[in-house]
C-alpha cells in the first residue's frame, strides 16, 4: 500500500510511475498535466507504441456501447495534448476527432491488461480524469528504466495492489482523535475523525446527543459536496439536506451523521467543477460524469461500515432518498430498519439534477419533486 499511495503522489505532479505486472514493465502517466510531447516522451523512454487506457464508461461515449472492461488505445506518436484531452474526456469526440478516425481507433482497441486496470484505479483514487497513458518497456531499454528506479527518480509499483486500490484498506480505518463541537442546530455533538490507512482520505462521525447505541440509532451517510454543504449552492440540495439531518437526528434524541470523504459522489472536486461546466451546456448528472469517464456514482461505503464498527453501531434508522446506500449498509452486515426521506427544497437550478437523480438513478424524490417546492420538507 505504502508504493501505491506515493505513485499516486507523483501521478497527482505528472510524474510517471512504473507498474510491475508479472514480467511486463509498464511506465504509466495521467492525462491530467501531460506535457504536448508527452506521448513522444513516453515511446523514446520505453521503446514502444503508447496507449490510452479508457474507462468503459468513456469508451461508451466514444462508440464502444457494448464495453464491458477498460480497454487500450494504441497511439501514434504525434498525438499532442489536445487530441488526447478530445479522446479521454472531450464532449463531442465525433465532431472534433471525426467519425472516420473514431472508427479507425475503434477497431485498434486492445483488452486492459493488469498494468492497465490499475493505472486506471491509481487515476480514480487520485481523483484525476480516470484515463491513463501507458507504455510497455521494450526489452532494449529495460535496463535504461530500472537504473531509474534504481537511482529513486522513478517509482516503482506492483500492478496487483494498484488494482486494489480503491478497495481502500477495509478494516484498517484509523480512528485518530476527537472533540466536543456544539451545533447551532444541536449543541451536545462529538466530532470524531476517522483515516483511511493510506492517510489520503478522513472522514467524521458526527454523533450527536448520547444515543443508545445497542438499540436502532438514527443514521445519516452524508457524501461531502463542498459547494453545497460550505456555500449553499443551489445546484444541488446537500447544504439544506445536511442541516436538516442535524436538526432531525437531535428531534429524534440522538444519532450519528457520517460525513463522508466523497465529494461530487466519489469523482472529486476538480471533475464535480468540470462536469458542472458540461452540465451548463445541456447534459444531466450521469451524462455528464459518463462524459468524464466516471460511472453513474462512484462511492463505496465500506468506509461507513468500519466507522460504524467503531462505534459499535449495528441497527440503523437511515436518513436517504439514495437505495444505493440502504443496499450498501446491508451488505456490510449493518441492518436497516427503517428509511426515512431527507429533503432539501427544489429550485430552479437544483430541478433537472434531482429529476435526473429520480428518473436514473432510482433516487427517492416524490416528496420533493411533487409540489413542495416552498422550502425544505421531511416525511
Ligand atoms: N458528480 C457529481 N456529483 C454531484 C453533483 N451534484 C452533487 N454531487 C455530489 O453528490 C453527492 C450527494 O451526496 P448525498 O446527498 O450524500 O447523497 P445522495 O446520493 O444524494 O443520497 P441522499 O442524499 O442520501 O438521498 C455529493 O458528494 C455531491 O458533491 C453533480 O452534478 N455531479
Ligand atoms: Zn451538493
Amino acid at each position: 500500500m505504502h508504493q501505491v499511495e506515493r505513485a499516486i503522489f507523483d501521478l497527482r505532479r505528472g510524474l510517471p510511475v512504473l507498474l510491475l505486472a508479472g514480467e511486463a514493465r509498464v511506465l504509466v502517466q495521467a492525462i491530467e498535466g501531460a506535457a504536448e510531447a508527452a506521448v513522444a516522451r513516453l515511446a523514446e523512454e520505453a521503446g514502444s507504441t503508447p496507449a490510452l487506457v479508457l474507462s468503459r464508461h468513456r469508451l461508451a461515449q466514444l462508440g464502444e456501447t457494448e464495453a464491458a472492461t477498460p480497454s487500450r488505445l494504441p497511439l501514434p506518436e504525434w498525438t499532442d495534448r489536445q487530441r488526447l484531452a478530445e479522446l479521454a474526456f472531450g464532449a463531442r469526440p465525433e465532431e472534433r476527432l471525426g467519425s472516420d478516425d473514431l472508427a479507425r481507433w475503434r477497431r485498434a482497441l486492445e483488452p486492459a491488461e493488469s498494468a492497465d486496470r490499475g493505472a486506471l484505479a491509481l487515476m480514480r483514487r487520485a481523483l484525476l480524469i480516470p484515463a491513463a497513458l501507458v507504455a510497455r518497456v521494450a526489452d532494449p531499454r529495460r535496463r535504461a528504466v530500472e537504473a531509474l528506479v534504481a537511482e529513486g527518480t522513478l517509482l516503482a509499483v506492483e500492478a496487483a495492489p494498484a488494482e486494489r486500490c480503491l478497495e481502500g484498506g477495509l478494516g484498517m480505518l484509523k480512528r485518530v482523535s476527537e472533540a466536543h463541537v456544539p451545533l447551532a442546530d444541536a449543541f451536545d455533538c462529538r466530532f470524531v475523525l476517522f483515516r483511511e490507512p493510506d492517510g489520503l482520505r478522513e472522514h467524521v462521525a458526527v454523533v450527536i446527543g448520547e444515543p443508545e447505541i445497542g438499540e436502532v440509532v438514527p443514521l445519516r451517510l452524508h457524501s461531502a459536496c463542498l459547494t453545497g454543504d460550505l456555500f449553499g449552492s443551489l445546484r444541488c440540495d446537500c447544504g439544506e439536506q445536511l442541516r436538516n439531518a442535524v436538526t432531525e437526528i437531535e428531534a429524534l434524541g440522538g444519532g450519528v451523521l457520517l460525513y463522508l470523504a466523497q465529494e461530487g459522489r466519489g469523482i472529486g472536486l476538480a471533475n464535480k467543477l468540470r462536469a458542472y461546466t458540461l452540465q451548463d451546456s445541456g447534459l444531466d448528472t450521469l451524462d455528464a460524469d459518463r462524459i468524464l469517464g466516471f460511472g453513474d456514482d462512484e462511492r463505496h461505503y465500506g468506509v461507513a461500515v468500519d466507522m460504524l464498527a467503531s462505534l459499535g453501531i449495528r441497527r440503523v434508522q437511515l436518513l436517504t432518498n439514495n437505495p444505493r446506500k440502504v443496499a450498501a449498509l446491508t451488505e456490510g452486515g449493518i441492518e436497516v430498519v427503517a428509511r426515512q426521506a431527507l429533503y432539501g427544497s427544489l429550485n430552479d437550478h437544483n430541478r433537472r439534477y434531482l429529476s435526473a437523480k429520480a428518473e436514473r438513478a432510482g433516487h427517492l424524490l416524490d416528496g420533493v419533486l411533487n409540489g413542495h417546492e416552498d422550502g425544505p420538507r421531511r416525511s
